[in-house]
């Protein structure tokens, strides 16, 4: 194999030449505009980037929640823009974990069932989602919150199962829209630190948007938007 061909496979997430523009008012805005980004299997990116520039376009793009209006999302080598909403959503189940700045978790179910959910969609046994949840739980340090709803939880305990719950069903990537950007900077740290040691151990590839430079900092890359481009930085 060519080295060319060698770092095709490695890549687990491609943008390339996307396109996604808004009408506002009478004009038309593009947010991102020929851009192109590679993620490389075990890699982890921060995106650093100013406030409305894209972040959560780009993340919502590659996450396969939105489609581009021009250009291609590669996902584990499949080329995701064209494919029914069924597919895109089964690939979405399977390979892409997201954690939002707000932790989304459902209210009325315990830090647990939380991370139970999406591996019984995925027809994972309760046994079985029960033992991977009781491990991720303890892996974040929260093993003794397993039976607290999400409002018996501090925002750091909440984040920390969002995570949990994000990874649980073993995703190629994880997307993450600012995950710690509702929390107080000491939190913010050990709960980013937590994020970076999970995805480390469990060999992830990550983008994660993020305003904090010390915790961008952490990361094996670092990007930001630039008229509508992915630039390194
Ligand atoms: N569905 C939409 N319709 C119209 N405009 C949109 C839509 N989605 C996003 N935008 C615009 O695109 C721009 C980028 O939004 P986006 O949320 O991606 O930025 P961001 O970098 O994540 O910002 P923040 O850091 O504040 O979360 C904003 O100006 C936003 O108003």
């Amino acid at each position: 194999m060519s080295e060319a061909e060698g770092s095709k496979v490695n890549t687990v997430l491609e943008l390339a030449g996307v396109g996604r523009h808004f009408v506002q008012g009478d004009n038309q805005i593009s947010i991102l505009d020929g851009a192109d980004f590679a993620l490389n299997a075990g890699e982890t990116v921060a995106l650093v980037a100013p406030s409305g520039t894209g972040k959560s376009t780009l993340l919502h793009l590659a996450g396969l929640l939105e489609r581009p209006d021009e250009g291609e999302v590669i996902i584990a080598g499949e080329s995701c823009s064209r494919l029914s909403d069924d597919r895109r959503t089964a690939i979405r189940r399977s390979e892409i974990g997201f954690v939002y700045q707000f932790h989304h978790l459902l209210p009325e179910f315990s830090a647990l069932e939380n991370i139970m959910m999406p591996q019984l969609i995925m027809g994972l046994s309760k046994a079985e989602a029960r033992d991977r949840a009781t491990q991720l739980l303890d892996y974040m340090r929260i093993g003794h919150r397993a039976d607290h709803r999400p409002a018996e939880l501090s925002g750091g305990e909440q984040q920390r199962v969002a995570i949990a719950r994000a990874v649980a069903n073993g995703p190629l990537v994880l997307l993450a829209d600012e995950p710690t950007g509702n929390l107080d900077p000491e939190t913010a740290g050990y709960v980013f630190e937590a994020l970076d040691a999970l995805v480390r151990q469990s060999g992830l590839s990550a983008v994660i948007a993020t305003h904090n430079h010390d915790l961008a900092a952490l990361m094996d890359r670092r990007v930001t938007l630039d008229d509508g481009k992915v630039v390194e930085i």
